[in-house]
């Protein structure tokens, strides 16, 4: 048997949360093989601790063989002790009628906060993600905040844009999700990220000339992938939190086990490539090797997809210069 490690989760009582905890605790995301220590953090107020109570009691009485310990924090600087993970997702939603964006003033100080409090306790090597939103600018506040850790062990969600262009193609193709590959999304997970199916294959063959129409491309692919979470909450009056929490298993699982070659996409802070300035939070293709994503090289950017990167990364450049002032 392994040795247990440990995993801090924020906004623990949260709805993504619940639907996140037992999925880790039964070994989907680390593996079958590994148990697991969480570490849950939740904000010290009386309901949201009690609330978390009441899931650690679920937890127990699970009696998942893979959970090894667990243990409840009101404070960062004791939830991320040692911690090998930390999804950071507490932080508040929005609701109908916001953009994400309109979240940095209320969530970005709690990434201020968290990613000092990893920078003191975290284990050296401890891989972050970020759910809260704004991810990618939070991300980044958060990367920014731990001078003392390796800015490429933070990493922001996109994994949700990721599977969901992979089901609306699935669905337009007539072909199994499980068979697409070499699919991306570009920069921020907001409506102006671009999902980029230009290299993708089912089976082989072109995802592209198999749809062979730009115009459901721009008018309804992109359109759709890009507002989905704001479709998800008009319709059930809260954000998507079951396949937030399943994306948040499939970044983290395939950052630490390995994808076999198999393109993902992360945000990551850029290394430069494709033009992306240095330390940007940026939605990549990425593939996954011994604990280590590597983003895919070499990829022909045409005019079209100049420009959609151009237009996400440009919001990004506007987020991070609206929270510099908080990092001082
Ligand atoms: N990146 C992505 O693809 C997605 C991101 N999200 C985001 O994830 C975040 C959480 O969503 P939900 O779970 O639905 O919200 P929720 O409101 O159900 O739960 C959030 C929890 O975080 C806790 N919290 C707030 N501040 C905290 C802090 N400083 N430390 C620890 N815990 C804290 C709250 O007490 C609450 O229990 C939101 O910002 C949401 O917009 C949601 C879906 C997808
Ligand atoms: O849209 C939201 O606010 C929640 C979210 O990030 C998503 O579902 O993609």
């Amino acid at each position: 048997m392994k040795a247990p490690v440990r995993v801090a989760v924020t906004g623990a009582a949260g709805q993504i949360g619940y639907a996140l905890l037992f999925r880790i605790a039964s070994g989907e995301m680390l593996g079958k093989d590994q148990p697991v220590i969480l570490q849950l953090l939740e904000i010290p107020d009386e309901r949201a601790q009690n609330a978390l109570k009441g899931v650690i009691m679920e937890l127990e009485d699970c009696a998942f063989p893979l959970l090894a310990g667990i243990e409840a924090h009101s404070d960062p600087m004791t939830a991320f002790k040692d911690t090998d993970y930390a999804l950071l997702v507490g932080s508040r939603p929005r609701g109908p009628g916001m953009e994400r964006a309109e979240l940095l003033s209320i969530n970005g100080a709690i990434f201020i906060g968290q990613g000092k409090a990893l920078n003191a306790v975290a284990s050296r090597d401890v891989k972050v993600l970020v759910v809260g939103n704004p991810a990618n600018t939070n991300a980044y506040i958060a990367m920014k905040s731990a001078p003392d850790l390796n800015p490429n062990n933070f990493t922001a969600m996109l994994r949700l844009d990721h599977n969901r262009a992979a089901s609306q193609i699935a669905a337009k193709t007539g072909k199994a999700v499980a068979d697409i590959e070499k699919l991306t999304v570009w920069g921020n997970h907001s409506p102006s990220m671009y999902a980029d199916y230009r290299f993708a294959t089912i089976n082989g063959e072109s995802v592209k000339s198999m749809i062979n129409d730009e115009a459901w491309n721009r008018d309804v692919f992109l359109p759709t992938v890009g507002k989905r979470g704001a479709a998800i909450i008009a319709a059930r009056g809260l954000s998507s939190a079951a396949s937030a929490a399943n994306a948040a298993i499939d970044h983290m699982r395939d950052w630490a086990l390995g994808t076999n070659g198999k393109w993902v996409t992360m945000g990551i802070p850029s290394d430069g490539s494709y033009g992306i300035p240095k330390d940007v939070m940026f939605g990549f293709p990425v593939t996954c090797e011994n604990g280590e994503y590597k983003i895919v090289q070499g990829l022909e950017i045409d005019e079209f997809s100049r420009e959609r990167i151009n237009f996400t990364l440009a919001e990004l450049e506007e987020e991070r210069a609206g929270v510099a002032h908080l990092l001082g």
